[in-house]
């Protein structure tokens, strides 16, 4: 809470502007009884009723309008507060994710983290526009209500109402807390399951349709929907008895007030216009807390979510990048593994691993599935760091070349291209922002890929749909291959870049990876004897040895 709180701080100008509205707010939603009750004595006592009412009736017109107004602004400062917060987190989560990633988002807490990033951020919401000021709020009011009870019937009335705003804005909450356990986190977990199971049930459709398993599927979506609402279900019960509970409690509360009151007027203690005053200030004062009963239902969810927002923040990177300013630049000449040994979890991939790339070089790796093709390649790209040995850039450890440095020597492209719901054209300068057309074409043509381009209906600008599965694989591996070719680094790292092509889209790569080995040189990982016979030199990798 302190940590979610000190987020805030840049933002305490305006929550004291909430908290100010807030207060007035309620002073004005308390006062309008309690004046009217002042100027009904008033004409009870001296029958003056033509000019108190118009009086009465002015200044009760004003503070209610200016209720209005003071809750409207609460709620603006709150919200705007809230909305420019969750801004602030999203961006330093997605920081700590950049920190984090490739090696966090491979791992299997994948799903977990996506919520977190997600609805986790997007809860907050709750905590920073209906928990922080409500409490300031609620805390500065049981003052002003204390004081203005111990001016007009003394003491015990006012350390009365502490207690009752007590029990009613802190153990309600706290017991209607317990009593919803952790139903709310089970409720959001079940709703992210359902929407997940959702999801994969569509992207599979075809195997669905194919091996006739659409019963199965509605049946498992039929039993998640069940649980996820017999769990919501639970969990409206509990914030519904709780909300009986406490204007219950705040009916008997009152009334235990106004019995007090009475009792200390018969016994002499205060005269009977300060017993009345106190009874209808009470009765009209429970606002605030009641704010505060109805956050036990949430409040568990809420700070759950921030627990994990917040330990993503502080989550340690596999990899710490290395700054401009740091690091080294080498001109490239070369890159090698040396002795490596690496694990991603306890498993060994990788045994003492050797392999050696020099510039104009083409080298080939081969081996059986699994056996630490592609792990090398990650390792070269220094998303992960080994275990033992080096991986050299130009003689430099990688872990002392500069990030930056180390992303512009060298381009990767993996099994799978991701492509943005974007234009083809934006989705390829990712790879070099400012290119030109003439480079982007240049790159294009020799990803055999140009043709097809212009064979779209808006051609560069076409739109690629969501996951790119309006392209067949072939033309998503050559655009991934023109964006390699477009960022134009002297080390290309290709992992199975043919695996999905017909013959004549093959030769035309394997023609342009010939042409340009002067100019670059080419890692290349595959299993097709087509593609590896351009390779100058070939490794081939069995659990994790090379040779
Ligand atoms: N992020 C990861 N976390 C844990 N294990 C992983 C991870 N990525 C890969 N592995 C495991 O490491 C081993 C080597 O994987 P790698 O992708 O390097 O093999 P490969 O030789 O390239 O295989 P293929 O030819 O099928 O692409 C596999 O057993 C794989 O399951």
């Amino acid at each position: 809470m302190w940590r979610m709180l000190g987020l805030a701080r840049p933002l305490a100008g305006w929550m004291v502007i909430a908290v100010a509205c807030g207060v007035m707010g309620f002073c004005c939603a308390t006062g309008i009884p309690v004046l009217a009750a002042e100027a009904a004595l008033c004409i009870f006592e001296s029958g003056a009723l033509a000019c108190t009412l118009s009086a009465t009736v002015a200044i009760l017109t004003i503070m209610a309008v200016a209720r209005g107004i003071l809750h409207f602004i609460e709620q603006r400062c709150n919200h705007y507060i809230a909305f420019r917060l969750l801004a602030h987190v999203r961006d330093l989560v997605f920081s700590s994710l950049r920190r984090l990633t490739p090696a966090k988002l491979a791992g299997a807490d994948r799903g977990d983290l996506i919520s977190t990033v997600t609805a986790d951020v997007e809860l907050l919401e709750v905590f920073y526009a209906h928990t922080i000021s409500p409490i300031c709020i609620a805390t500065l009011m049981a003052c002003v209500m204390a004081s203005f009870l111990g001016t007009v019937a003394g003491l015990l009335p006012a350390v009365f109402a502490l207690a009752s705003y007590a029990l009613v804005g802190a153990a309600v909450p706290m017991l209607i807390s317990r009593a919803s356990g952790t139903g709310g986190q089970r409720s959001r977990n079940l709703a992210g399951a359902l929407s997940s199971f959702v999801l994969d049930s569509l992207r599979g459709l075809n195997e669905v349709l194919q091996f006739d398993a659409g019963t199965q599927r509605l049946d498992e979506l039929g039993e998640r929907s069940a649980q996820l609402v017999k769990t919501q279900r639970k969990l409206r019960g509990h914030a519904g008895r709780g909300q009986a509970a406490t204007t219950g409690l705040i009916m008997v509360l009152s009334c235990l007030q106004v019995l007090l009151c009475l009792h200390l007027v018969q016994t002499g203690s205060i005269n009977p216009e300060g017993a009345v005053l106190a009874s209808v200030a009470t009765f009209s004062s429970f606002g605030p807390f009641v704010a505060l009963a109805n956050l036990g239902s949430t409040l568990q969810g809420t700070l759950a979510a921030g627990r994990r927002v917040i330990a993503v923040l502080d989550e340690e990177p596999q990899v710490v990048d290395v700054s401009n300013k740091d690091g080294a630049h080498p001109a490239f000449s070369g890159i090698a593994a040396e002795h490596v040994d690496f694990s991603y979890d306890d498993e060994q991939i990788l045994d003492n691993a050797s392999i050696a790339v020099e510039p104009g070089q083409i080298v080939g790796i081969q081996g059986r599935s699994g056996s630490g093709k592609s792990t090398l390649c990650r390792l070269f790209m220094r998303f992960w760091d080994v275990n033992k040995g080096r991986v050299a850039l130009s003689g430099h450890d990688v872990r002392g070349v500069a990030t930056s440095a180390l992303r512009d020597a060298e381009a990767f492209v993996e099994q799978d291209t991701y492509l943005f719901h974007d234009s083809i054209r934006d989705n390829l300068l990712i790879a070099k922002p400012d290119a030109s057309d003439k480079e982007l074409e240049t790159a294009c043509r020799a990803a055999s890929v140009h043709d097809f381009i212009m064979s779209l209906p808006a051609g560069y600008d076409t739109m690629i749909g969501e996951l790119g599965d309006t392209l067949s694989g072939g033309e998503r591996q050559r655009l991934g291959l023109a964006r390699a070719f477009l960022h134009d680094a002297p080390l290309l790292l290709l992992d199975e870049p043919t695996s999905n092509l017909d013959s004549l889209n093959e030769g035309q790569i394997l023609r342009t990876l010939t042409e340009q080995c002067g100019k670059r040189a080419v890692v290349l990982i595959s299993h097709r004897p087509s593609t590896m016979s351009i390779a100058d030199k070939t490794y081939s990798m069995d659990s994790g040895r090379v040779s």
